[in-house]
């Protein structure tokens, strides 16, 4: 569950961005559309907690997440929500599972082997888990950053572009995964995307 009101975020005296109000109820989806330049990336980051609203509220199952401190904030994110973004960071020299480990080990989630490949295996990248990311492609480190942002079994994604370098059959895979990821655990599904092959399996859509 996800609601934003009268959100703003102003960077500069001449960069004042506001944004429309957001309702998702459980497992409802939302694609986020507008010109370059014009605040999805920003939003993006607000609804993740990584910038703190100039005014306004954020609200994501029922915590009012721009009230919590940067403490709170970090633990509630680590728990509850998965970022996608648009170029992932990683350690190079550490495989794909312990890339994974990582995550899990800073957000103190607990989740089985069994599972991770699990995910992995829906994403194409089983037969990858020992190699060092250092060694992937662009495509297969975007499918990386989408398993790393749902191993922690989030209750909201947020992904910037996640199929932008990715062909027809792995982004339809990935979208297909994060939207019935979305359905199956009730989540809400936030994605910003210019990507027209994924535009369908959007019922809301708002437009910056
Ligand atoms: N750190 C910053 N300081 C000042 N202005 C910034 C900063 N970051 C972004 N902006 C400005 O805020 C506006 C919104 O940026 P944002 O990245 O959210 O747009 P966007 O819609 O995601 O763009 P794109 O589709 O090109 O990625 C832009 O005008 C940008 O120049």
């Amino acid at each position: 569950m996800l609601q934003t009101k009268t959100l703003s975020y102003h960077y500069t005296p001449n960069v004042q961005l506001t944004f429309p109000d957001i309702t998702l109820s459980f497992h409802e989806n939302l694609l986020i559309l507008g010109p370059s330049g014009v605040g999805k990336t920003t939003l993006l980051h607000l609804l993740g907690g990584l910038l703190k609203p100039t005014a306004g509220t954020i609200n994501i199952q029922n915590v009012a997440i721009d009230k919590l401190s940067q403490k709170k904030l970090d633990a509630f994110r680590g728990k509850h929500i998965g970022i996608v973004f648009q170029k992932g960071t990683f350690i190079k020299s550490l495989s794909v599972i312990d890339n994974i480990k990582a995550k899990l080990f800073f957000s103190k989630a607990s989740v089985s082997d069994a599972e991770i490949k699990d995910i992995l295996t829906t994403l194409g990248l089983a037969e990858k888990i020992n190699s060092k990311v250092r060694e992937l492609s662009e495509g297969q480190k975007q499918r990386l950053s989408i398993a790393i942002a749902l191993c922690n079994k989030p209750d909201v994604i947020l992904a910037d572009e996640p199929t932008a370098s990715l062909d027809d059959e792995n982004a339809k895979n990935v979208i297909e995964l994060l939207s019935t990821y979305a359905k199956e655990k009730q989540a809400n599904l936030v994605v910003i995307t210019h990507d027209h092959r994924i535009k369908e399996y959007f019922a809301n859509t708002i437009m910056l």
